[in-house]
């Protein structure tokens, strides 16, 4: 089970490795807390790479998944599909199904997808569809076929989870303010924070949040998003500084709509891969409280992926 592999593929120029032996948190998560944002990559020989993808990973299995998530002191997983395998969901609900229900997924589908495939998909623990906007991720994919998409698994009771970049949200926003489901942000919608925290491009997405009870965000990726560092490496205990006023901005106005995720394997980083763990010991820079910290591990996650186990 080597992770510097990618089965029969071979990974793209560059490509970065998830950090092996990552270390124990300071930080103990709340009993029950949920990675609610994470993937699996293949193996490329069981679960192969899409021909339309982007980029060529190195493998990242469930196995591996579920040990991080036990070493790092989580419950459990929300896994999301990844780019690299396009529409095949197959490794994400492999991962879903041997998870003895500690893992729910977000898949990609098409428009061609079927009702009974839909049925499969949610039967395996999907909760919801990813539409992605990055450009370099994906190509594009007309919004009226998107739309009719989110129209279909609302009646599953799903969400849709977006992800785009900060500088798109004015054009965007016609389109996901007119989503019919509850609509979960990716990484805080990537702001620039080396721009002011209350400077018109930030304010846009509070307002976004604001004016739009049904929109979530993740307050994940630091990793990502910083500029400065310093890097969640060699026990550095307050990594990512210039992106904690964002985050925690966000955590302290809608402590009720946001969730929190490791983003392993961490696809696509270019300069470095942090330590996991001294990543989960970032999460108290931006939920300071007690009650903040249950709220995004425990409580807004278990609301929205595992609902009927808190009589929801
Ligand atoms: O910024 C990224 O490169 C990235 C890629 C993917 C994916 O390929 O699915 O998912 C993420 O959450 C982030």
């Amino acid at each position: 089970m080597s992770k510097s592999t990618s089965g029969p593929f071979e990974k793209t120029k560059g490509w970065l490795d998830w950090y092996e032996g990552p270390s124990k948190p300071r930080f103990a998560p709340p009993p029950g807390a949920v990675d609610a944002h994470c993937h699996v990559f293949g193996p490329g020989e069981k679960f192969p790479y899409a021909p339309e993808r982007k980029y060529t990973p190195c493998d990242a299995s469930k196995a591996q998944l579920f040990a991080l998530r036990d070493h790092l002191g989580f419950s459990r997983n929300v896994i999301v599909q990844a780019t690299c395998h396009g529409a095949d969901n197959e490794a994400m609900v492999d991962a879903c199904l041997s998870s003895q229900g500690k893992a729910r997924g977000v898949a990609t589908v098409r428009r061609s997808v079927s009702d009974e495939e839909l049925k499969r998909l949610d039967a395996a623990g999907v909760r919801g569809v990813r539409f992605n906007f990055v450009k370099r991720l994906v190509d594009f994919t007309p919004k009226d076929e998107l739309l009719e998409i989110a129209g279909r698994v609302a009646e599953l009771g799903w969400h849709v989870v977006i992800y785009f970049e900060a500088v798109d949200l004015p054009e965007l926003w016609d389109f996901f303010t007119a989503l019919p489901t509850t609509v979960v942000v990716d990484h805080m919608g990537r702001p620039d924070v080396s721009k002011a925290i209350d400077g018109p491009e930030f304010e846009l997405f509070l307002k976004f949040m604001r004016e739009h009870q049904n929109v979530w965000s993740k307050v994940s990726c630091p990793e990502r998003l910083s500029v400065s560092g310093p890097r969640a490496l060699n026990g550095e205990q307050g990594a990512y500084r210039d992106v904690v006023p964002f985050a925690r901005r966000v955590v302290e106005e809608f402590p009720d709509r946001v969730l929190w995720g490791t983003d392993w394997p961490h696809p696509n980083l270019k300069d470095h891969m942090p330590d996991d763990g001294l990543l989960v010991d970032f999460i108290p820079h931006i939920a300071p409280t007690a009650a903040l910290q249950r709220k995004l591990l425990v409580d807004n996650p278990m609301r929205l992926y595992w609902p009927e186990e808190i009589g929801g």
